[in-house]
């Protein structure tokens, strides 16, 4: 997160950590008690390692009540996900066993209504993704408030030249931005995640381009469909 601040501790108890050999990766969240959604890309250059998630935390390294380490069970990309473009840049990835919810631990219920946030609404994004241009990594959890922009502004040529679906949403990206590492982290705007930071590489606090994030309504029915067919 660039320009934001450090989060109040524990109070986005959805957020969660995808780690490899204890390196956070990237962000994700929860979205039941045994899912976590975050972005397709994130397992790029893992070569079929699994990730593990990590839930509870505030600091990445000091020992906090409630902070826990999960297996994961299966990690499912969206089927249309590919390393080409940011299409349907989603993961879906089943805990090995159910998360303990409590104080520190929580879901974050996702938009199922599929229209389009009004263009200047105030949104939030958290992570534990690089906090300056020089690529510095925070040990605990930043936010910062971003407006949404228009698709048409977004898709402006000297923006992001009409490579914005519709299944996608921007947001200004002038100094204050998500970045490396915050992808899969949840866009929640009036406390209900609306989007998902795309994982692919792109410039951060540039505001020639706006930060993307897959938009989740439209995509309901499928992750309804892999929750219920892993429940058996
Ligand atoms: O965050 C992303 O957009 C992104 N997209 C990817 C694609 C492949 C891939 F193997 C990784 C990523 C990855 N994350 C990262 O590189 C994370 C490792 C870097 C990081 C940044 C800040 C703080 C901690 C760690």
């Amino acid at each position: 997160i660039l320009g934001g601040s450090e989060a109040q501790p524990h109070l986005r108890p959805y957020m969660a950590s995808l780690q490899l050999d204890g390196q956070h990766v990237c962000g994700g969240f929860l979205i039941a008690e045994q899912w976590v959604l975050s972005a397709a890309h994130c397992t790029e250059e893992t070569d079929g390692k699994v990730f593990q998630v990590l839930l509870g935390a505030h600091s990445l390294t000091q020992p906090e009540p409630h902070k826990r380490l999960y297996r994961v069970r299966a990690q499912i990309p969206h089927p249309g996900s590919n390393i080409h473009n940011n299409k349907d840049d989603l993961l879906l990835l089943q805990l090995e066993e159910k998360a303990e919810l409590n104080a520190h631990v929580q879901v974050l219920p996702f938009q199922r209504e599929d229209r389009d946030v009004a263009a200047d609404t105030v949104c939030v994004v958290a992570g534990w993704g690089t906090i300056s241009h020089s690529g510095r990594r925070p040990d605990k959890l930043q936010e910062v408030e971003r407006p949404v922009i228009s698709r048409d502004l977004c898709n402006e040529r000297t923006r992001h030249d009409h490579t914005i679906t519709h299944k996608m949403m921007c947001t200004d990206s002038r100094r204050k931005d998500s970045c490396k590492g915050d992808s899969g982290g949840p866009l929640v705007c009036g406390g209900v995640a609306e989007g998902v930071v795309t994982a692919g590489s792109r410039v951060c606090g540039n505001y020639k381009k706006p930060a993307i994030y897959t938009r989740i309504a439209p995509y309901a029915a499928w992750i309804d469909g892999v929750m219920a067919a892993a429940a058996g």
